[in-house]
């Protein structure tokens, strides 16, 4: 018999509680093992990004029903309780008695009669206690960190790079579910065309906000359609959408994309390029070079041509290209919706340490660039040590470039007045839903 969703829940959190794995790779392998359907796939889903994402709220709430210290229990119990209390908090559709009963049987078949017991009387414990408040934990930030699950030292530093409102926006706006959008592939269609196209293959959908090639999917299995399948539309963020208008390449230029996998950006560049110039795409991992080579054939995109290299090494490509992108490896603190366990696995040293490597990418790339060229540098985290510091360190050791304000032309407008600075833009996630992100555009001078 096959795994039930809670027992493969279970089995995903516990392997990355103990080995920092990545959960979109566990999820995606479970769900084939398991062969859930699409409706058990998505609660699987949602109880893993869930438990993950509330972690730090759900041991405030363990913690008192159980007399030693949580880090005491065995791995899978702690996991277990979390998971359950999870649904029992944060899913409604979930009746609470079922939650329990679930557990005690997993834990009696994993564990013996005296943990089953146990798992039994600290959920019923849970139900009939009152919750703990908030408000009786002293310090702001420890509260603001159980309240909304963010780790201090990550707090800390964007409070002070940010402030305190900014800060507490954008860990409420991490615990709300990503929105699904796609980008448009104008080679091929317009996204009013594309909006009928999936109105009448059944799935709900509208344009969106921030950019005119976006659309946001409100309902529906939009990957299984024909749209998807004939290549009119990519998965993207929209934050990143806005990557390619930052670079506007034109058709017939030669684009450089140093950091390329899966390909969203790269075959954006190609779209934007009509198919016409030249788009090379460099990633470190030959495996992944795979992903971009699959969605430039889907996408119809012939101008692509992708090779795994390490950008650091960049020696050959000497002024050969009018358009450059950076779209660096980060921590990937916008995107915590997406990926909560990234609040866990990354700690204040991998910042120091992917802040040189983005800085060595750049000097690389950057010989890349002919003159009067752009070079687009691009994160999708927030913090200002991976990038407006990145940049002016950058710029103080190569005089030949300048930070090109004429960016603030190609972004749409309302995101522009509210947060480009000196030709440096961060989105926060709270701004427009979407992912949080740092776009800036240099030009080396002729
Ligand atoms: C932010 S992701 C790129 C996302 C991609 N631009 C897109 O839009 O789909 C960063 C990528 O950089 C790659 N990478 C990391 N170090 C690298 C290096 N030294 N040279 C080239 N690529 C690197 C990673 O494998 C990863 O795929």
């Amino acid at each position: 018999m096959g795994k039930t969703v809670r027992e493969a829940a279970l089995d995903v959190l516990v392997k990355i509680e103990k080995n920092q794995a990545y959960s979109h790779l566990l999820l995606n392998d479970t769900r084939k093992k398991a062969g859930l359907d699409r409706r058990d796939s998505a609660l699987l889903t949602e109880i893993v990004y869930g438990t993950i994402q509330r972690k730090l709220t759900l041991d405030f709430y363990l913690q008192p029903l159980i007399k030693k210290d949580l880090k005491k229990l065995d791995t899978w119990v702690l996991v277990l309780l979390r998971l359950s209390i999870y649904q029992m908090v944060y899913l409604d559709r979930v009746p609470e008695r079922a939650v329990v009963h679930e557990a005690v049987t997993i834990a009696k078949y994993n564990g013996h009669k005296g943990i089953s017991g146990m798992v039994n009387g600290v959920l019923r414990g849970f139900q009939r206690a009152e919750r703990p408040s908030f408000e009786d934990i002293q310090d702001p930030i420890e509260r603001l960190s159980i309240e909304t699950s963010h780790p201090v030292w990550l707090l800390k530093r964007w409070i002070s790079q940010y402030g305190q409102e900014e800060t507490r926006a954008m860990c409420i706006e991490n615990l709300l579910p990503a929105p699904v959008s796609m980008r448009v592939n104008q080679t091929k269609t317009t996204r009013d065309d594309l909006l009928l196209q999936l109105e009448k293959e059944g799935i709900e959908a509208k344009p969106a906000e921030l950019t005119s090639e976006g659309i946001i999917i409100e309902k529906g299995p939009v990957f299984e359609t024909e749209a998807y399948l004939q290549g009119l539309m990519t998965a993207q963020d929209e934050s990143s959408m806005m990557v390619a208008l930052a670079l506007s390449p034109e058709p017939g230029m030669d684009v450089l994309d140093t950091c390329a996998a899966p390909g969203g950006k790269t075959t954006h560049l190609a779209e934007q390029m009509n198919n016409q110039g030249s788009v090379l795409a460099l990633d470190l991992h030959p495996q992944k070079v795979k992903l971009i080579q699959q969605q430039a054939k889907r996408l119809s995109l012939s101008i692509i041509k992708a090779e795994a290299m390490d950008a650091r090494k960049l020696v050959d490509h000497k002024e050969l290209y009018d358009r450059v992108l950076v779209d660096a490896p980060c921590t990937g603190f916008g995107v915590l919706k997406r990926k909560p366990d990234i609040k866990w696995a990354k700690s204040e040293r991998d910042v120091t340490q992917i802040a040189t490597i983005q800085a060595d990418i750049l000097a690389a790339a950057s010989t890349c660039v002919k003159k009067d060229g752009l070079l687009v540098y691009s994160t999708c985290t927030v913090d200002k040590a991976e990038n407006e510091e990145t940049i002016q360190a950058f710029i103080q050791n190569n005089p030949d470039f300048s930070l090109d304000e004429t960016i603030s032309e190609r972004l749409p407008k309302h995101i522009v007045s509210k947060r480009l600075n000196q030709g440096m833009l961060t989105v926060l996630p709270q701004d427009y839903q979407s992912d949080g992100f740092f776009i800036t555009a240099l030009r080396r001078n002729s």
